[in-house]
């Protein structure tokens, strides 16, 4: 097929956020268009079923789709690199999801002037609270961002950044909703542990964690400000707050995301074998 031929996306690999943002584009706007291309058969025919996508191999979701979005792990993309440099040309705009994996290094690996956009996205984009963010490469123009832009947009919020912030995003945004899943499993524990059923302490902190996002984005309240108005002088908050301070909580979270920001560079200079 000429490049002028094809049209709509390729999601290759189709792991959790492949399928996370699969399953929002396809929410949307419908499957038309979109392909699906999985290492694994099972997993292909699951999401060709589940989506209404077809499952196609790399040669033919080449052919066929415009855009290239690699989602597979940071381990994976070298072998995957190797394969594409074959099928992909001028008429493609290559993207990728993988952490700490350059556009430079993408470009070295594919055809002389292959435009690459690298995006940091999330989980939530299965609820279509995503929050995607995007930097061009070297051969990437406005109209590339835009296109990939429009992409993301169907499932969330869209930034746009420097390359060099992108470990960084990476460690927030990217793996950001682990922390609060995390917070969100510790306090249902206290609650347990203060003899709530499972289910009730659940809905309390779920419903709170929601309405607490929902403030900080739409009241244009600094946190501190919101918090402070939680906490009653002499009452329960601040018995809490002195608590989280005097365990570390604000320091062991600072260190968290920084080690995440370590790993994120790290993934990026791995050869692609398989097993870091
Ligand atoms: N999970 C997240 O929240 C986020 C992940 N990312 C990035 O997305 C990428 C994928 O992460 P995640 O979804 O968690 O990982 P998963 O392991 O869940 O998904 C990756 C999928 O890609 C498949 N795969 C590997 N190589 C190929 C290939 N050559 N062709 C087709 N399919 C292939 C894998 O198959 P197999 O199972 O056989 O290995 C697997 O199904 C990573 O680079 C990660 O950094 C970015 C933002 C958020
Ligand atoms: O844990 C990871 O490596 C990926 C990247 C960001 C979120 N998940």
């Amino acid at each position: 097929m000429t490049p002028t031929g094809r049209r709509g996306l390729a999601i290759i690999g189709g792991g959790k956020i492949g399928e996370a943002l699969l399953s929002g584009l396809v929410r949307r706007g419908g499957p038309d268009g979109i392909l699906v291309c999985e290492r694994s058969p099972e997993r292909a025919a699951q999401l060709a079923e589940r989506y209404g996508v077809p499952a196609v191999d790399l040669a033919d979701a080449a052919a066929r789709a415009r855009v290239l979005l690699l989602a597979v792990k940071p381990q994976d993309i070298g072998t995957l690199l190797d394969r594409l440099a074959d099928v992909v040309d001028e008429g493609h705009l290559v993207v990728s999801v993988a952490a700490g994996v350059t556009t430079r290094r993408i470009e070295d690996a594919l055809p002389e002037g292959t435009p690459v956009v690298r995006v940091m996205p999330n989980t939530p984009a299965l609820v279509d609270e995503g929050m995607s963010v995007l930097s061009a490469g070297a051969h990437a123009g406005e109209e590339h961002l835009d296109e990939a832009e429009a992409l993301l947009a169907a499932v969330g919020q869209v930034r746009r950044v420097p390359e060099d912030q992108q470990d960084a995003v990476t460690a927030l945004s990217g793996s950001g909703p682990a922390y609060f899943f995390y917070l969100v499993e510790a306090m249902v524990d206290a609650g347990i542990l203060l003899g709530l059923p499972r289910a009730l302490a659940a809905d309390l902190i779920v419903q709170t964690a929601l309405g607490s996002a929902v403030m900080m984005r739409e009241s244009g309240e600094h946190p501190v400000q919101l918090r402070e108005a939680v906490t009653s002088p002499g009452g329960t908050t601040i018995a809490a707050v002195r608590e989280l301070e005097r365990h570390g909580v604000r320091a062991a979270l600072i260190a968290a995301i920084e080690a995440a920001h370590a790993r994120s560079v790290e993934l990026g200079r791995t050869k692609g074998t398989g097993t870091s």
